[in-house]
């Protein structure tokens, strides 16, 4: 997939899904379905790429080739305006890979400063969508706003866009069922970072459809885990990834490569810890994962880990001891919770 930092840099034309994306949740994929190319013509792409010269069995006169377009913002406009860091569900790369996995072509970072905030809706057409992008058809969320002091609706846009022959489909909110009686709750970044927050894990992933995953290098620690029989590979998560309520959950985990790809199956089975250790007088964050049956060295490596399910809150132990035997029972509980149910 294209990463474009500026929209000198896109491929063009386009056809492109507007908004922020962050999650990448259930929502977000009916948002760009409109303008992923359908099936048949991925796979005409395809061969046409594997041919060298073109053949007399090809369609005279295909029809234009758009690039799928995500268009998004770079910083995330709240951080833009707060100055104060958003952490994010789906840091950079990670969205990345999970438009890639949806066969989004490419990815448009536009820079989100005093310029671009300060454009009318009308302005945002036509000299980003129609000049700069070459838009050729558009998807938005129905509650998608643009322009300056968000003054532009998702109609507004179907209309501006409509000058220049661009059709827009505006995308209805989807929900989920909510606990009895039978609530539609719509999906969105905020209730899933709620859900996140509350330890909520089943929730959030049903929300995002796929597990929630902290994907980092493995660093040194205190090597304090040994000690106690249970290794800890610590993560360094990307500085805005989104952390979800400190506690001890049942995870899966892959060891991945440079550029993890969602298809990776998490085989290892484990339990994490994600708080500041209070028993080790501990002060600042640590995201670590004791996996079950390995005992080989991990430093170095990229881990993605799954959360599954949220077990317990991170506690203030009298001794290693105590913590020693709580473990073990949180590899127990983990275990039973990871364990295929048929
Ligand atoms: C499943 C699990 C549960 C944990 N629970 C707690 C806890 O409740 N309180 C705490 O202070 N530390 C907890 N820890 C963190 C341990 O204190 C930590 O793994 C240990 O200090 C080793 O750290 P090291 O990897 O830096 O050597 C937990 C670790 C694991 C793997
Ligand atoms: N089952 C396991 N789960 C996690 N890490 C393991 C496991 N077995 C061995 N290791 C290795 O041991 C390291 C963790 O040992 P630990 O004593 O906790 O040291 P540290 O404090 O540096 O994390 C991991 O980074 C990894 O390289």
């Amino acid at each position: 997939m294209w990463v474009a930092s500026s929209t000198e840099l896109t491929l063009k034309p386009t056809a492109v899904a507007l908004g922020k994306f962050d999650g990448v949740h259930l929502g977000h994929h009916k948002v760009i379905q409109p303008i992923l190319p359908p099936a048949l013509e991925q796979t005409r792409r395809k061969e046409q790429e594997n041919t060298p010269t073109s053949s007399p069995t090809q369609p005279t006169q295909p029809p234009e080739q758009t690039y799928s377009t995500v268009v998004t913002f770079n910083p995330h406009p709240l951080e833009f305006f707060t100055g104060q860091p958003r952490p994010l569900l789906t840091p950079l790369d990670e969205k990345v890979q999970q438009l890639r996995s949806l066969g989004v072509e490419q990815l448009v970072l536009l820079p989100f400063d005093k310029e671009l905030s300060a454009l009318s809706p009308q302005d945002f057409v036509e000299q980003i969508l129609v000049k700069q992008l070459q838009c050729r058809r558009i998807s938005v969320g129905q509650d998608f706003c643009f322009g300056k002091q968000r003054r532009g609706t998702a109609k507004d846009l179907q209309l501006l866009a409509a000058k220049y022959h661009i059709p827009v489909t505006i995308v209805s909110l989807q929900t989920y069922t909510d606990h009895a009686p039978t609530q539609e709750t719509p999906i969105s970044t905020s209730l899933i970072r709620h859900y996140l927050e509350s330890g909520e894990v089943k929730n959030a992933n049903l929300l995002l459809g796929r597990p929630y995953t902290l994907i980092g290098t493995v660093v040194q620690g205190e090597k304090m885990g040994r000690t106690i029989g249970f290794p800890t590979a610590n993560l360094q998560l990307p500085q805005n990834k989104f952390i979800p309520r400190y506690g001890v959950y049942a995870v899966r985990a892959a060891i991945v490569s440079e550029t993890p790809d969602v298809t990776t199956p998490h085989q290892n089975l484990g339990v994490m810890n994600i708080g500041n250790r209070p028993t080790v007088n501990g002060s600042k964050l640590s995201v670590e994962v004791h996996l079950f049956d390995w005992c080989s060295d991990l430093y170095g490596k990229k881990l993605a880990v799954q959360l599954v399910e949220f077990l317990r809150a991170e506690q203030k132990f009298p001794c290693l001891e105590h913590l020693k035997t709580q473990i073990q029972l949180d590899c127990d509980i983990a275990r039973e919770v990871l364990r295929p149910k048929c």
